[in-house]
């Protein structure tokens, strides 16, 4: 039975991951399981660490003040510039990355000397609150796009501070050892052991465990209560509840038989050697993923071979008719998806599970999903989930909903408000499959485990619920006048503008922090080595794709008319989402970031719309 050294609460030195530094850290919790101990930094950073990565404080000396002054500023210089321009660093990260690199090119032997400093430089060291440099003038203050001090210029400026908290980076018994470069290396492999390990969740989100067993009920629930509300000859709220259809009719062979055929036509699509392999961000374990980024061949020969079926004489309004059994095989489908990605998730390696997603209890973790990219082969389940069956068949439904309408209210073609729904729609998915590649840089991909949120919100939740607008159009005509349907357009153009450059500043700005392109954007250090922006589209809000997302949802309901909420119904989901999502990301970052974070906050104050929120 192993003993656990450090106890909850005891304050003792913690190694910074990808560095050879320790700061003061207090112990918040030990898992048996995975050995790792839960501590928190003083910028209120939250790491999982092993016991070989904490020492008792009483193994450290404090670093002797005059020894950092020895160093040549002009080396230092060239080597603290990082490829995208940075604000001053005197009070973020970069100063300790300084401080870092000082106290390492001291201690390390000079064959070591450059690679440890790089290393140093790299993983942007972020120091506890009172290794800080003080802020010495309103120059430093973030948004003022500067060159970087050189790195004496910071640890001359931040000496006081330091030496309250610098400690001597190698253990004692290190000093004048020949061996100190093995036993570099062999600390080297530790640390990229660690950074791979997944840590156990800290805290649940969705309510935690009883939220997870209401989701599970709630939200297939919620969709059948939506298909049956829009199916109502009359869909107001008053007129509750809707009828419940007779049990035989939730079920319909031929339905399951074409949602199967859809989504093997899918994976066919996306399987062929067609299109660009582009790489994912570095996991945990520094391996980077190749994802088949054809979607929008798939979107097109998926348009083209549903042109075919319908010249051949196929009745897509057959979609329209069985929306419900569509959808009730769809669900089906998906809860066999997550059941098969739970059971494989138990036989998945340490560092392939999501950090959300690994509580333990079996309810959370299915709809949470524990394994972050799960894969048959090359096979992406997450990804071509996320980016094929259910958003190229929005649109599929979108257009048997238009000839539906057609069909129903005897039109030689579909009314305007269908026309603006259908195109707004199509332009949202064609969009998102031609920037494809740029999924690989959202929360879906990189945080989350794929499990039945996530399998059900593609399968089922988008391409039955985001239809709704379509769907309530097919039976209510609703005429618009020119003037509105100018506006509606150009809202709809405003938000895709913004929703679309934000999108991509950030991914390129994630793939290449160096390009060219963006060397004109601000950006704040942070001690994973990844900078945050702080200007451009990101220096507006904190999330100004989701504004402009939020714009385009207005533009979706908006020609359905106010005669009823259920077209509207999209837009306030869309809101509640996208806080929570907002949120969720806040204390994500705030856990990755820490006070590099917070300094972004403090620069951009609003979270999605300026001035308001
Ligand atoms: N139609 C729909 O149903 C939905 C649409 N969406 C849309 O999908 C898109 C992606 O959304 P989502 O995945 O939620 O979130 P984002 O694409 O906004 O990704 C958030 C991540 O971006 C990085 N980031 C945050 N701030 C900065 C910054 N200042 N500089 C650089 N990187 C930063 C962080 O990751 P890191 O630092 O680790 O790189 C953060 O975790 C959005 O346009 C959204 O509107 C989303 C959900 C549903
Ligand atoms: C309530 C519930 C079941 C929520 C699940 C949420 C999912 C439906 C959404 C999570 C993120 C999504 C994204 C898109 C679709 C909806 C889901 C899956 C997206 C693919 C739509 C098209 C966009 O262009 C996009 C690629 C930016 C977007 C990415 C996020």
């Amino acid at each position: 039975m192993p003993t656990v050294k450090y106890q909850r609460g005891d304050m003792v030195m913690g190694r910074w991951p990808g560095s050879s530094l320790y700061y003061e850290v207090k112990v918040l919790h030990f898992e048996a399981n995975s050995q790792l101990y839960t501590v928190i930094y003083k910028d209120g950073t939250e790491l999982e660490l092993k016991e070989q990565d904490i020492k008792s404080a009483a193994g450290f000396q404090a670093r002797p003040r005059s020894r950092s002054r020895s160093r040549s500023p002009g080396r230092r210089r060239s080597r603290s510039r990082s490829p995208a321009r940075t604000t001053r660093p005197s009070c973020t990260a970069a100063a300790a990355a300084a401080v870092a690199a000082a106290a390492i090119t001291e201690s390390a032997p000079p064959s070591r000397r450059d690679a440890k400093l790089k290393d140093s430089l790299e993983v942007r060291l972020m120091p506890p609150e009172q290794t800080k440099a003080p802020e010495n003038n309103g120059s430093t203050k973030h948004g003022k796009q500067e060159d970087n001090e050189p790195a004496s210029k910071v640890n001359e400026k931040s000496e006081p501070e330091k030496n309250q908290s610098r400690y001597n980076l190698r253990r004692r018994k290190d000093d004048g050892d020949g061996k100190a470069e093995a036993k570099a290396e062999r600390l080297e492999e530790q640390e990229a052991k660690m950074a791979a390990a997944a840590p156990p969740s800290v805290s649940l989100d969705f309510g935690g465990k009883p939220g997870a067993y209401f989701w599970l009920l709630f939200l297939p629930a919620w969709v059948l209560f939506l298909v049956l509300k829009v199916n109502q000859e009359d869909p107001s709220l008053a007129n509750f509840p809707p009828p419940w259809p007779p049990l035989e009719s939730f079920w319909d062979a031929k339905a399951l038989g074409f949602v199967v055929l859809w989504i093997l036509f899918q994976v066919l699509l996306y399987i062929l050697p067609v299109g660009k392999l582009s790489e994912g961000m570095p996991l945990r374990s520094g391996e980077r993923l190749k994802y088949r980024t054809n979607g929008f061949f798939a979107m097109v020969v998926s348009g083209v071979a549903v042109a075919a079926a319908v010249q051949q004489g196929a009745d897509l309004t057959y979609i329209h008719s069985h929306f419900l059994q569509l959808a009730v095989s769809s669900f089906l489908v998906s809860v066999l998806l997550s059941s098969y990605l739970y059971v494989r998730s138990g036989r998945a390696a340490a560092e392939q599970l999501a950090l959300g997603g690994s509580s333990g209890h079996v309810a959370y973790d299915f709809f949470k999903g524990r394994e972050l990219n799960p894969r048959i082969k090359y096979f992406d389940l997450k990804f071509f989930c996320e980016m094929r069956p259910g958003l190229i068949g929005w649109c599929l439904i979108n257009f048997a909903l238009a000839l539906a309408e057609m069909k129903r209210q005897g039109l030689e073609a579909p009314s305007h408000a269908m026309i603006l729904v259908n195109l707004f729609q199509l332009l949202y998915v064609a969009d998102g499959l031609w920037n494809e590649e740029a999924i690989l840089t959202t929360m879906d991909l990189m945080h989350d485990g794929f499990g039945f949120m996530l399998a059900f919100g593609d399968l089922v939740w988008v391409p039955f619920t985001y239809t709704l607008q379509a769907y309530y159009l097919v039976s209510r005509p609703t005429p618009l006048s020119p003037p509105a349907l100018a506006a509606i357009v150009t809202l709809k153009l405003v938000g895709f503008y913004i929703f679309r450059k934000s999108n991509s500043e950030k991914n390129a700005f994630r793939r290449n922090p160096s390009d060219p392109q963006l060397s004109h954007l601000k950006t704040i250090p942070t001690a994973t080595g990844r900078s945050l922006l702080v200007s451009g589209w990101w220096g507006v809000v904190r999330h100004p794709n989701y504004l402009g997302d939020l714009l385009m949802a207005l533009a979706w309901s908006l020609p359905c008319g106010f005669s009823h909420l259920l077209p509207w119904y999209y837009m306030i989901y869309f809101l509640i989402l996208l806080v929570h999502r907002d949120s969720r990301d806040m204390s994500e970052c705030r856990r990755k970031y820490g006070s590099a974070w917070d300094e972004y906050c403090r620069t951009v104050r609003y979270r999605i719309i300026p001035r308001v929120y």
